[in-house]
């Protein structure tokens, strides 16, 4: 995390992080929408897996050379063998607890993003386009993962504002109650409503005629890229929920 790491870890920080994280999700979702369903790129080869499995492991390994995956929010979907960073990367401050690392709901982002969230947002129909159509994919998937794992910082800066609250339902092992005190029900309703928004804001036809008048942000669901309607559903059904399972393993081991 940048903006929320280190000395400034606040919850205020966090959150900044996590809206400028919908701006890279709303992006990704409308670039990977140019491209119809193209459902051969999701099918087993002979070999065994499918063209998405082997492009998002083969860039996984390029991506690790180049030194991601260093920082608790960046989390591999295929961590087995990764290689180490080819070049010297620059540390960052360690503000979690150490078990940060071993949190990660990425089987369960990869089951929602291929059979849940595809068929919502891409257009049915097969343009011959594989090899652009996984390359987009990963950086959906990434996206996604990457906010989702910022749950890990606001877990730890919810547990530093009010350890007093959250270490008796810690130590009882006590998920229900955990997932109470991490909720903010109004938080979520305003996130839901600002990704709807960056939906219709960004997802716009740019024009130069000045079309009847319309000012940004006017622009009809129909004509965005991706309809807004599906950016809410996303953060309602699944962002948020693996934020807080995030939120939720991270501080079943905060006192360890
Ligand atoms: C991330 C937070 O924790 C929870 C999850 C939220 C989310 O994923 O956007 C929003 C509010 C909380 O219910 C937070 O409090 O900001």
């Amino acid at each position: 995390m940048d903006s929320g790491g280190g000395e400034q870890l606040s919850l205020a920080a966090v959150r900044d992080q996590l809206i400028r994280e919908e701006d890279s999700i709303v992006f990704a979702l409308i670039e990977r929408a140019k491209r119809p369903r193209n459902t051969p790129a999701y099918s087993a080869a002979a070999g065994g897996g499918s063209l998405a499995e082997f492009f998002v492991r083969e860039a996984q390994v390029l991506h690790a050379k180049a030194g991601h995956y260093q920082k608790p929010e960046d989390v591999p979907f295929f961590s087995q063998d990764l290689p180490p960073p080819v070049f010297p990367t620059k540390g960052h401050p360690k503000v979690l607890h150490p078990f940060a690392s071993s949190v990660c709901v990425n089987d369960a982002i990869w089951k929602m993003y291929f059979n849940e969230l595809l068929p919502l947002f891409t257009a049915d129909g097969d343009d011959g386009n594989y090899a652009e159509t996984v390359a987009l994919d990963f950086a959906c998937l990434q996206a996604l993962s990457r906010r989702i794992h910022c749950g890990k910082y606001v877990a730890e800066v919810k547990f530093r504002d009010a350890p007093q609250d959250y270490s008796p339902p810690i130590r009882a092992k006590d998920t229900n109650a955990l997932m109470n005190l991490l909720t903010f029900t109004a938080v979520e309703e305003k996130v839901k409503k600002r990704v709807e928004k960056k939906a219709r804001i960004f997802g716009q036809i740019v024009t130069l005629e000045d079309s009847a008048g319309k000012q940004d942000g006017d622009a009809c669901d129909s004509h965005c890229k991706v309809d807004p309607k599906v950016l809410s559903k996303l953060y309602d059904m699944w962002v948020m929920p693996l934020t807080k399972d995030v939120e939720v393993e991270y501080l079943l081991r905060r006192l360890d």
